[in-house]
């Protein structure tokens, strides 16, 4: 199959990368060349770590490599493709653009997905002429260690496409679940629900962050705590997720205060050096020192 892939950063990279390991060609699109580069050397990077740790052979790495082109022409990355799969960033205008766009150059019978982690594909299929060839493709972060994929059906997504999906994200040796569009997909929903509820319980006082955590991962099984993990994702980021979610959800999402706080003074997480815990060189090295307030 021809995979296309629109976006060479975090995401699009490492969807393009387990594409051409999983024996398509791949075709990486994005607006400058110096992002086409700078994701087809985030590529090589990934699959030489694979061959250090014995993950991938060095036939394996070379045959991917040789199954991936990378281009800015947004009609040449689309004119063979059977599937499309934007990764630019979060923003819905500029999507619909990116699939109206996709839909002027490619084949008619090309699949145009979406790696949206929370914005509607339903409305960006309403961008589209043959909107029934739209779906949701919601990989993880990194794409090439993290086996789940969220196939979203929008309200125009016709058997078809949802059974190529499937069989692609098979392909890819991925675990797949098919979720109807509904805001913050399964993952996103329970996984915000729990973090801000873990906030709250800073803010309340029933444990540090740290109890928090080990309760869930030792009582819960939880391979990491909520806290830890809006940590790693960014606050920003959750902020912004969990405000969407309000808005399409209701009060239950509401962001608590101690979360606009930290993202006010910059207390980012992982990526800034502090959030709930403090981090050096991306290891924790202890929590962070601040007082959580009541909710507004
Ligand atoms: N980062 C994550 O953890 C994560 C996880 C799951 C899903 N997502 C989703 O994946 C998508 C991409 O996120 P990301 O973190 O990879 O963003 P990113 O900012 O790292 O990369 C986006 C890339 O898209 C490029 N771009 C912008 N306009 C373009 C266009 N018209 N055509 C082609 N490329 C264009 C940018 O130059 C940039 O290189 C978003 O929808 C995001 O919500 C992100």
């Amino acid at each position: 199959m021809h995979v296309t892939v629109l976006g060479a950063g975090s995401m699009g990279h490492g969807i393009a990368q387990v594409s051409a390991m999983a024996g398509h060609d791949v075709v990486l699109r994005d607006i400058e060349e110096e992002f086409v580069e700078d994701g087809l050397e985030g590529i090589r990077e990934n699959l030489q770590g694979g061959v250090d740790r014995d993950k991938v052979t060095e036939a394996e790495m070379e045959e991917a490599l040789e199954r991936i082109e990378g281009m800015t022409d947004l009609a040449d990355a689309v004119a063979d493709a059977d599937l499309v799969v934007e990764a630019v960033p979060e923003d819905m205008e500029l999507k619909k653009d990116v699939f109206a766009d996709v839909e002027d150059a490619a084949d008619e019978e090309t699949i145009i997905a979406s790696n949206t982690s929370s914005l509607s594909v339903t409305e960006m299929a309403s961008a589209l002429e043959r909107p029934k060839r739209a779906v949701g493709l919601h990989f993880f972060n990194p794409p090439h260690i993290m086996d789940l994929v969220e196939i979203v059906i929008a309200e125009q997504t016709d058997a078809r496409t949802e059974e190529a999906a499937i069989e692609y994200v098979r392909g890819l040796e991925k675990e797949d679940v098919v979720v109807r569009d509904t805001a913050g997909f399964a993952s996103s929903r329970l996984g915000v629900a729990t973090g801000l509820e873990a906030i709250r319980m800073v803010e309340e006082g029933v444990a540090s962050p740290a109890d928090i955590d080990e309760a869930m991962k030792i009582g819960y099984g939880y391979p990491m705590g909520p806290l830890e993990l809006t940590d790693l994702v960014g606050l920003d980021v959750r902020l912004h997720i969990a405000e969407h979610l309000r808005e399409e959800l209701g009060e239950r999402f509401k962001p608590p205060q101690t979360l606009r706080r930290k993202v006010r003074a910059g207390k980012l997480g992982k990526k800034s050096g502090e959030g709930f815990y403090v981090w050096e060189d991306g290891e924790r090295v202890g929590t962070s020192g601040d007082r959580g307030e009541d909710d507004d």
